[in-house]
């Protein structure tokens, strides 16, 4: 993109931002050269381990521990067996700080509300190390669809993608998340430098189109979060009206919300906020990488705010009180369809600092259940209705689907289900084990059935039964490691078998690699692709079709 190209009113407007000096180097920041990045996957490589095993000249990026950057002249890192092994995503240098930045631990519960195509949910799935839950969101379906193929591709099992509004999520997960990103949808200003099409479409809709909206989204958002929890905003655009105009909105509607400030420092060449202390700007004169807005906001313990230290044992427990308020009104929503209600903890929003009815619950209407009646009567749905395969208490249903007769499977066709799990050493806890027509998952710890809402994957997909016969998924290849299953064939990633298994071609193995029976994970490195089925000295391809390498 020529910088002469710019809109004269954008150009007016970074002046103003800028002072003319500043201004000056921005628009010199056009001529130079950029370059794009890839961040590892921690899940599954470290990134020394990454570097080396790629044939391209990697550099880090200084402030992402994970992040490279790499020269689009020589590498093509799209097509390389170890991208289809999940273990890099590509990502613009910027794009990795608002996830290097919020906080997330493994067991924390995490919704990423505006996350496709999934730069940002690979990166916070990765850090949770398969423990607590990530519920992905996009308001747009097809972007959705990326997204969980993105998530799926990661191996992170313990995701739930909807495709909802913010207002929508809001009513089902009040006072939910102990951390939440919101890289809300923006005029793309700070991407300029790399792809002309955003300079279009600013001029359709620009920074007044996009401010609303981002308020709109970041307090929904502000409703999700559990006391003590933590929100970061992000957009990847310079207007002060969506970026620092934004965080002060929900600052003067929430009293209960403060920014915790953001240490440039650890950014080298990031800049604080413009009149807002303690945001973080990223711009493409000042670091490698395009334009970046961040601010980190925190939700006050109830009574507790003066509380020194973040989170401390104080505010923490305080959180866990919460913590029920947030499972009983996840509860109402799922419940919703049920006639069900509950009691969650909303009060608090509204700054009385009491116990309310939440609204799903209004919603619900009249078969009226107390809260402990709620429990006891969800404890009492499914001790009656998860059934039990082959009388061994493991393999169960929804609660619901065998109520209302569909179409579950029986029992005894469960039975090469559970010999294919018992080859796995990955554990596979049975109480979180759901058969469904459509598939059979490991739902995440805490989400024993997917909310009501719409939702494109809960949980890990773990294959399906046809007729009894058990075919494990590519999403399960991706979770595994080679040593979690007995049948494996590596090839060496420079092996052109293996781009030809990506294919979809049916692969002759070599004296000594075979032969092989029945369900094979193939592997390229020591890193699993996806599933074949040997028959003797061939692989029969079951490379999932819609993933092939083009
Ligand atoms: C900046 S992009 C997100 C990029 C993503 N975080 C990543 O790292 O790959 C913003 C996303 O917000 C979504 N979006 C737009 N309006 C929304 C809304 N009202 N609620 C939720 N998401 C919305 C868009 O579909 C888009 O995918």
């Amino acid at each position: 993109m020529r910088a002469e190209l710019l809109p004269a009113a954008f150009a007016d407007s970074m002046r103003a931002l800028l002072g003319d000096e500043e201004y000056t180097s921005y628009i010199r920041s056009f001529g130079e050269d950029w370059k794009p990045g890839l961040r590892a996957n921690g899940l599954k490589i470290r990134p020394e381990q990454l570097k080396a095993m790629l044939p391209w000249h990697l550099e880090p990026v200084p402030w992402v521990e994970t992040g490279f950057y790499y020269d689009a002249d020589q590498a093509r890192p799209s097509r390389h067996p170890a991208y289809y092994a999940g273990l890099y995503y590509l990502q613009e240098p910027s794009a990795m700080t608002p996830g290097e930045l919020l906080p997330v631990k493994p067991g924390d519960r995490v919704l990423d509300l505006c996350a496709a195509p999934g730069g940002k949910s690979t990166q916070l799935g990765a850090r949770l190390l398969g423990e607590g839950l990530l519920v992905s969101n996009d308001i747009s379906n097809s972007r959705a669809r990326a997204l969980l193929k993105n998530l799926e591709l990661a191996g992170i099992p313990n995701i739930c993608v909807t495709s909802e509004s913010p207002e929508r999520l809001s009513q089902v997960f009040p006072l939910f998340f102990d951390k939440i990103l919101v890289d809300a949808p923006c005029s793309g200003e700070g991407m300029f430098r790399r792809d002309g099409e955003m300079v279009k479409d600013w001029a359709l809709k620009g920074p007044a189109y996009y401010a609303p909206l981002q308020r709109e989204i970041l307090a929904a958002a502000v409703t999700m979060l559990r006391p003590g929890g933590t929100i970061l905003y992000s957009t990847c655009t310079f207007s002060r009206e969506e970026d620092e105009g934004t965080v002060e909105y929900v600052l003067s509607r929430f009293p209960d919300l403060e920014l915790k400030p953001l240490d440039t420092g650890l950014v080298p060449g990031a800049c604080g906020g413009i009149g807002l202390d303690g945001c973080m700007r990223l711009f493409p004169h000042r670091i490698k990488g395009e334009g970046h807005f961040l601010a980190l906001l925190r939700k006050k313990s109830g009574g507790e705010s003066g509380t020194a230290g973040d989170g401390g044992l104080a505010a923490e427990s305080a959180g866990e009180e919460f913590w029920d308020g947030g499972l009983a009104a996840y509860s109402a929503g799922r419940l919703a369809g049920d006639g069900a209600r509950t009691e969650c903890s909303t009060g608090r929003l509204a700054g009385d600092g009491g116990r309310a009815e939440c609204s799903a619950g209004k919603v619900a209407g009249d078969n009226v259940r107390t809260g402990t009646e709620d429990l006891r009567g969800r404890r009492r749905e499914k001790a009656e209705a998860w059934e039990t395969a082959k009388g061994r208490g493991a393999v169960r249903n929804f609660p619901g689907q065998a109520k209302k007769g569909r179409n579950t499977p029986a029992a005894a066709d469960t039975g090469e289900l559970e010999a294919f799990l018992e080859q796995l050493s990955l554990p596979v806890p049975r109480e979180r084990l759901s058969v469904r027509p459509e598939g059979v998952y490991l739902l995440p710890a805490g989400m024993e059935q997917p909310p009501s809402l719409r939702f494109l994957r809960t949980g890990l997909l773990l294959g399906e039964l046809k007729k009894g016969r058990f075919e494990p998924s590519q999403a399960l290849a991706m979770v595994l490691k080679k040593e979690q299953y007995p049948v494996t064939v590596d090839f060496s990633m420079e092996d052109e078998r293996a781009v030809r298994y990506l294919k979809g071609e049916t692969i002759a193995l070599a004296e000594g690699e075979g032969p092989v029976k029945g369900w094979c994970l193939v592997c390229a490195g020591g890193y699993p692709l996806g599933w074949a089925k040997g028959a003797g000295p061939v692989l029969k391809n079951k490379y999932y079709p819609g993933w092939r390498w083009m």
